[in-house]
């Protein structure tokens, strides 16, 4: 899934709360930090851009009444007026909500949370921040990276570019099909680039990472007052990209009820909010993607079919990486440089050994998979030697522990190895896994922080 490109900031004075959120909210944006004493705050934001800050309502022992909360926001509020701030506490009255939403929060959440919850509440309040700053919304959505590595020497995949280049000049419906990792984003990408929407926004809907009851608020918007969350109007993603792209990646996870809905807006151009009755006029490209068999999902009555023959106006097959192994060295080239640059390894090439090594391996995860093999063996690999760790090593690495089979003896490296085996012999308690590696929990969500897990 792709990170919406965001930092959020979490005030709390319990490690293990701004553990939890931290890595819950991980999943879906870019930057998250955490800070365990208020009065950091105010350092924190005048040095940092910050969209979202999650802040806890007691930092006190004795006095959970809630004025710690609403005193820090007040000062936050002062240095950054437009800056959402989303309040929680374990004590649920409902006057303490509503004096912190009267003063000024953006969402007020329970602890312990719902996931769910706790990611649409941040989420919305990162694009009411995003529009409080008055930024192009296709700017944020639409993060432009580096060149991809689009030449081809296989003529399955050059068959998929020449019909990209025909198609992008049109406002035709593109359908994506390919595994995981081949490419799709990448491609629907590049097909906006080639378009004369190029400068409009490019706005990516993962319907994989929302969950079903967040669909149609996220993609249609909604009026304020529609339903018990609907604080604000809100406009939708597609919304948001007119005279642009929309992306609608992992398409047959779209419920039937918003096939029906999705049908009529591609079909009429017209889009209503939830809960408001008059229709906005829509001008945008739709691109879909899904590595889904789609005509399996219309004989079994998952999908709809008049919605299936609307989106695959031009349907395209990616192939997988091992389908096109005339790629695979060209593209490890382009991974190492990217990655040579990052970790300052200038020195480190591919020789043909190691390029055969790639090219002998069947890449179930296809591009990505590579991109994370080449990502890995740079890291790990001295400045001089690049040595390929394949992920049949690594597999093999953290299920045999026996010394003969360690690559490295690099002390870091091997504690993060360590620490990934019993995480996943204890299935993530961290308590257990903690007691086993002989360490305080705490000492444990360090080590996990520093290597990101
Ligand atoms: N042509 C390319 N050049 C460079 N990197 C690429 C290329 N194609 C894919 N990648 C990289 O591979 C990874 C997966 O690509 P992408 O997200 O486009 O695949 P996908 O088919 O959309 O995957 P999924 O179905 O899992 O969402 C990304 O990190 C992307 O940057």
């Amino acid at each position: 899934m792709r990170k919406k490109e965001a930092h959020i900031l979490i005030v709390d004075d319990d490690e293990d709360i701004l553990f939890s959120a931290r890595v819950w909210l991980k999943k879906f944006f870019t930057e998250v930090s955490c800070l365990s004493q208020p009065k950091n705050i105010l350092k924190f934001l005048s040095e940092q851009q910050v969209d979202t800050v999650l802040l806890d309502m007691n930092f006190r022992k004795g006095f959970e009444n809630g004025q710690d909360g609403l005193y820090w926001m007040q000062e936050i509020k002062t240095l950054e007026p437009q800056l959402p701030i989303i309040l929680m506490t374990a004590y649920g009255e409902v006057e303490l909500a509503v004096e912190a939403l009267k003063n000024g929060a953006s969402d007020f959440i329970l602890k312990p949370w719902n996931n769910e919850k706790l990611y649409a509440s941040v989420n919305l309040a990162v694009d009411v921040s995003r529009k409080n700053k008055k930024l192009n919304q296709w700017e944020n959505i639409n993060i432009k990276t580096n060149q991809y590595q689009l030449e081809t020497q296989s003529l399955a995949m050059q068959e998929v570019m020449d019909q990209i280049e025909r198609v992008s000049a049109t406002d035709a419906n593109v359908l994506l099909l390919g595994e995981n990792g081949t490419g799709k984003y990448v491609l629907a990408e590049h097909i906006h680039e080639l378009s004369e929407r190029k400068n409009q926004p490019f706005v990516h809907i993962d319907l994989g990472s929302l969950s079903e009851n967040l669909f149609e608020a996220e993609l249609f918007g909604y009026k304020k007052g529609a339903f018990t969350d609907a604080h604000q109007d809100y406009a939708g993603k597609i919304e948001n990209a007119q005279n642009g792209t929309v992306f609608l990646d992992e398409i047959g996870n779209l419920p039937l009820h918003l096939q029906t809905k999705l049908l009529s807006l591609i079909q009429n151009r017209k889009l209503s909010r939830i809960g408001e009755s008059k229709e906005r006029m829509l001008d945008v490209r739709f691109i879909f993607a899904t590595n889904e068999n789609l005509k399996k999902a219309v004989a079994e009555n998952r999908f709809r079919k008049d919605l299936y023959y609307r989106i695959n106006t031009v349907e395209l097959n990616i192939p997988n990486l091992r389908e096109r192994i005339e790629d695979i060295s060209n593209l490890a080239d382009y991974f190492l440089d990217k990655y040579k640059q990052k970790y300052h390894k200038p020195d480190l090439v591919l020789n043909e050994v190691l390029i055969s090594e790639l090219t002998h391996y069947s890449w179930p995860g296809n591009i990505r998979e590579l991109d994370h093999c080449i990502e890995r063996s740079v890291i790990l690999s001295n400045e001089k030697n690049l040595k390929l760790l394949m992920p049949q090593d690594e597999e093999s690495m953290l299920r045999e522990p026996q010394h003969d089979n360690v690559k490295s003896l690099n002390i870091e490296q091997m504690e993060e190895i360590l620490i990934k085996k019993a995480l996943k012999k204890h299935r993530g308690n961290i308590s257990l896994a903690a007691e086993d590696l002989g360490l305080s929990r705490a000492a444990l969500y360090r080590r996990m922080e520093k290597f990101e897990l």
